[in-house]
């Protein structure tokens, strides 16, 4: 598709000269398939990004990356600023109604550890600026150009377009071939949870705790990653989706958790701990239901997480509100023990915020310092991105951030899955063994092996 001549004239007419980087966003009049788009025919792969948020309001992604922001210790405070300082550098022009949507796209690992040869293709921090991005919201589609000043090439937005054009539909997943599937140290994972129990008992210092254990699974081919998301979409999940590249590591996370979310000086979050396995029968499935809501052990788990992040968010929020005992929230194979959570921010840097909030206890523990000290010491392998804030901060300083878990780390042949569960006094490692099992079950799905 070209361009018409009076919106490359009046583009060309609105740069500024003074700044270093120019962002074009215009409206597109039909709806491409995000997914295909990212298909391989585009060659960014390693630098592309994909985002559906859980109630599918916001879907984008993010091709070629433009600025990288990548740091090997977790620095909130500076990525924050490289992030205004880019804000200041930036002439935004939009050709539409609506406001602009480009996107600083990223996250922090889970804790600071030495970076892992697994791990090390991202940064402990690691925030990028897309090149091209599509933003569905609301009904309609933008398309996003940014570049720097000197490189800015209105015929690179019609190169794009035509590939967009050509993506519009969605096209159907491959079957792989699966060579290998093992749990990783699951005896040894089984012991350890044994041997927390038995701790918890004997002392009242670590009260909760998550342990994460780890499922390799290897096929004869590279992991196609679109298929991956396509199968993670197609499944209807009431989840987040989102895909995040750089070099040869592809992470993907279908999450039902939102860590927060910062929208005009309000702060959204939520608590989520405590869990029961669906089953096919709606009328047990509702004994479960009740069962959850009235079980002390998961009502327990739950408690902490409330109450640790109303404790974390009481200094920069005023007029907090949540509910005082928690609902479900349903899963395709899950329920959890849900309670929403909101409040009207004194501070309006979401990254201060994240960095308060990361880990809840739904992932690390509680007392939170001895929590993620334990896991750091006694769990097997590096977490890296699983568990960890990753999400977006936009031009208002707006921004949503995920707890990336029901996720995996994708390098070529090989998808290394992750999952945990919240360790008490009174858990048993069997059936948490189990609950990890089937919190294995999303990606194990968008590998196409179940
Ligand atoms: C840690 C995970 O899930 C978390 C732990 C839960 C629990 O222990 O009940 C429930 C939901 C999540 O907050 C995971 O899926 O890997």
């Amino acid at each position: 598709m070209a361009l018409k001549k009076d919106l490359k004239q009046k583009m060309i007419s609105e740069i500024d000269g003074n700044k270093n980087y120019i962002s074009v966003e215009i409206e597109l009049q039909y709806q491409p398939d995000l997914i295909h788009l990212l298909r391989e025919e585009i060659n960014y792969i390693g630098q592309r990004f994909y985002y559906k948020s859980k109630d599918y309001k916001l879907e984008m992604c993010g091709i070629g990356y433009l600025l990288e922001a990548r740091y090997s210790h977790l620095e909130h405070d500076e990525i924050y600023e490289y992030w205004q300082n880019i804000k200041e550098q930036l002439n935004t022009m939009v050709f539409h109604e609506d406001k602009h949507h480009l996107k600083f796209f990223g996250g922090f690992q889970f804790s600071e550890h030495s970076l892992t040869n697994e791990w090390k293709d991202f940064g402990m921090s690691h925030f990028v600026l897309p090149k091209f991005m599509i933003t569905k919201e609301n009904g309609r589609c933008y398309l996003t150009y940014t570049d720097h000043s000197h490189k800015f090439d209105i015929d690179n937005i019609e190169e794009i377009l035509n590939i967009v054009e050509s993506k519009a539909q969605a096209r159907t997943v491959s079957e792989p071939k699966m060579v290998a599937n093992k749990d990783i140290q699951s005896e040894e994972w089984k012991a350890l949870v044994t041997k927390v129990v038995a701790l918890m008992n004997e002392s009242v210092a670590l009260q909760k705790v998550v342990l994460a254990r780890r499922r390799k699974i290897e096929f004869q081919d590279n992991v196609d990653v679109e298929d991956a998301l396509q199968r993670s979409l197609d499944s209807n999940e009431a989840s987040y989706l989102l895909l995040f590249e750089s070099g040869k590591s592809q992470f993907i996370s279908q999450t039902p958790e939102q860590l927060c979310q910062i929208e005009n000086g309000k702060l959204y979050t939520n608590a989520i701990a405590g869990t029961i396995a669906r089953t096919e029968d709606e009328s047990e499935n509702n004994i479960l239901k009740d069962e959850l809501l009235n079980d002390s052990k998961n009502q327990f788990e739950h408690r902490y997480v409330v109450d640790s992040i109303i404790h974390d968010i009481q200094s920069f929020t005023k007029q907090l509100e949540y509910d005082k005992k928690p609902t479900i929230l349903t899963n395709k194979h899950l329920y959890h023990l849900y309670t929403k959570i909101q409040a009207d921010l004194l501070s309006e840097n979401v990254l201060e915020i994240v960095n308060q909030l990361h880990p809840t206890p739904a992932l690390g523990g509680f007392p939170k310092v001895e929590a993620i000290k334990f896991i750091e010491h006694e769990e097997f392998g590096t977490r890296g991105f699983y568990g960890s804030p990753l999400g977006y901060i936009d031009l208002e300083n707006n921004g949503e951030f995920i707890v990336s878990i029901r996720s995996m780390l994708v390098k070529g042949k090989t998808a290394t899955l992750y999952s945990g569960c919240g360790i008490v006094k009174d858990s048993n490692a069997i059936s948490e063994f189990e609950e990890t099992d089937l919190k294995f079950k999303p990606m194990l799905k968008a590998l196409g092996v179940m």
